[in-house]
């Protein structure tokens, strides 16, 4: 029998681009690697500043060496390499950085690229991504990257707006619950609300932006969400009303190992794919911890605090009398020339009989090291996503964007978590370390693995992400037959 034509053409060629953010390259790295294990041929589209980091404390090239055809290309974030990119420059120079520098670059790319791209998967965020791959009539599949339910909320703040529910009305507001945002009517209150919703100004100029990104995204052909329907069933229903055609795929770092020992016997806790140098001795004072012991503290890759935050952080960890595992990233602590450091110097000076604190972790083997029994989170998507697998208790002390969001869900919603969202009091740090590392350890522990089980079955043979991957998969493929028009041959919903 003739064999089909997929069988015959050679392997679907797709360009992964992703917001150079390290939240963002984390979790798209690892689709391009479950993709390249599909057979796939992937470009992987860095900017030069990241990719310049990303191979400085990741050996890459031996990693990815045995997928054929796969390459790392870089453009230019719109910024001189020199520049310190700090703080929130990508939200205050998205406009005259990364949608000026940043979409010809991509154009460029595309236009010579060889073999020709058959499907670009964009961070969703970059809808200048999207303009071009319509220009050149490339099929575009949008990846977000942040949670599903932060995705919601920012497609809902126009309808927010227009309900009378924004903007917030002071302090004595941040309680009210929100009936705006179908199926998160029941716990969904201002305080969670990502952070720049508390701007008094509605025409806020980063609450258009978000809103702007957002509601492009019923323009790609789909949405890839980092997340399982397990998780976030409803949610992903109440998205599908916009974007009918929803990959959960998540979580990816779980469904990524899971795909490796499948085909090579091993996960790729060998390597990582972080912008920082990872210091693995904390592994080794783990490794002298008795089991669940260990309270994990870490913030991811943006968050910064005041000196001041930190110190308080600090004393309630010792107040707390449990050991800890402390990140302070590097010029994460704001402070005059030299104050930040020098504080982290004087904590690790008393911290050596409780505490052991390092610039950047190998986060994943951390929370699946025995001794570690809470994660003292920012909740970052990735983070909270990697608790959850883990099976990892939380304490959540959000930052920006949708972790507020992310705290609110942990701890009412899927109660694996305790929220300390706008609070940094050394008698609350101490308090819920202990509730959730000793007086309420047990509830915690439990709920916390049974969230691990459905998750992680999900990223397993059989399981929703592990199938909805496939159907991806076979949708790509399908699409690099060039079919005219008709992208997507099955017609059938892929939500399961
Ligand atoms: O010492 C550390 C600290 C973090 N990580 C890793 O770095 C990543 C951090 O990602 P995430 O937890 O999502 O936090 P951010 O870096 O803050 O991520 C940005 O991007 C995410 C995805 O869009 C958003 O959910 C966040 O709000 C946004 O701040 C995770 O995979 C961690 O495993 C390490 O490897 N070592
Ligand atoms: C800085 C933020 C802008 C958008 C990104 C995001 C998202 O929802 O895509 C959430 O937080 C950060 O990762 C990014």
């Amino acid at each position: 029998m003739e064999k089909d034509r997929s069988s015959q053409a050679p392997p679907p060629h797709v360009l992964i681009f992703p917001f150079p953010l390290q939240g963002h390259i984390n979790s798209m790295i690892k689709l391009a690697e479950l993709l390249a294990l599909a057979g796939f041929k992937l470009t992987f589209l860095n900017s030069h500043y990241n990719h310049e980091r990303l191979v400085k404390f990741n050996n890459i090239a031996a990693h990815f060496e045995r997928y054929q055809g796969f390459e790392f290309k870089t453009i230019t974030d719109g910024l001189p390499l020199d520049h310190p990119r700090s703080g929130n420059w990508f939200l205050d120079m998205y406009e005259e950085a990364l949608e000026l520098k940043m979409k010809p670059g991509l154009r460029e790319m595309l236009e010579n690229i060889s073999p020709p791209v058959d499907c670009i998967i964009a961070d969703g965020f970059s809808g200048f991504a999207l303009d071009v791959a319509k220009e050149l009539e490339i099929p575009i599949i949008y990846f977000r990257t942040s949670s599903p339910f932060s995705f919601w909320v920012y497609y809902s703040i126009p309808d927010i707006i227009q309900a009378g529910e924004l903007p917030i009305k002071g302090s004595e507001d941040m309680n009210r619950l929100l009936t705006t945002v179908p199926g998160m009517e029941t716990y969904l209150r201002c305080r969670d609300l990502p952070s720049f919703c508390r701007e008094t100004d509605i025409e806020d100029s980063i609450i258009k932006l978000y809103v702007k990104q957002t509601r492009k995204s019923p323009q790609a052909d789909a949405l890839i969400l980092n997340t399982a329907e397990e998780l976030d069933g409803p949610i992903l229903s109440q998205i599908r009303t916009k974007c009918p055609r929803v990959y959960a795929i998540g979580p990816l770092h779980a469904q990524l190992n899971t795909r490796l020992k499948a085909k090579h016997g091993e996960s790729y806790d060998h390597f990582s794919n972080t912008l920082w140098e990872v210091d693995k001795s904390c592994i080794f004072w783990l490794d002298k911890q008795p089991n669940r012991s260990v309270i994990y503290v870490s913030f991811g890759s943006i968050t910064s605090t005041s000196r001041e935050q930190l110190v308080e952080l600090w004393y309630g960890l010792l107040n707390s009398k449990t050991k800890f595992l402390l990140v302070v990233r590097p010029n994460s602590v704001i402070g005059k020339d030299g104050e930040g450091e020098d504080v982290v110097v004087e904590l690790m000076e008393k911290s050596k009989d409780q505490g052991y604190i390092v610039n950047w972790a190998p986060q994943e083997a951390v929370l699946n090291h025995p001794a570690v029994g809470g994660f003292f989170t920012h909740n970052g998507w990735n983070s909270t996503l990697e608790s959850i697998v883990a099976g990892v208790p939380m304490i959540c002390w959000p930052y920006f964007a949708d972790q507020q969001l992310n705290s609110r869900v942990v701890s009412e919603v899927w109660k694996i978590g305790l929220d300390m969202k706008d609070v940094c009091d050394r008698k609350i740090v101490e308090k819920m370390v202990n509730d959730v590392m000793v007086d309420q350890k047990e509830e915690f522990v439990q709920s916390a693995a049974e969230m691990a089980k459905v998750t992680n079955q999900s990223v397993n043979v059989g399981g929703s992400s592990y199938s909805n991957l496939d159907h991806l998969i076979e949708d790509i493929r399908i699409m690099s037959l060039k079919t005219p028009k008709t992208k997507f041959l099955r017609n059938e919903s892929i939500s399961i």
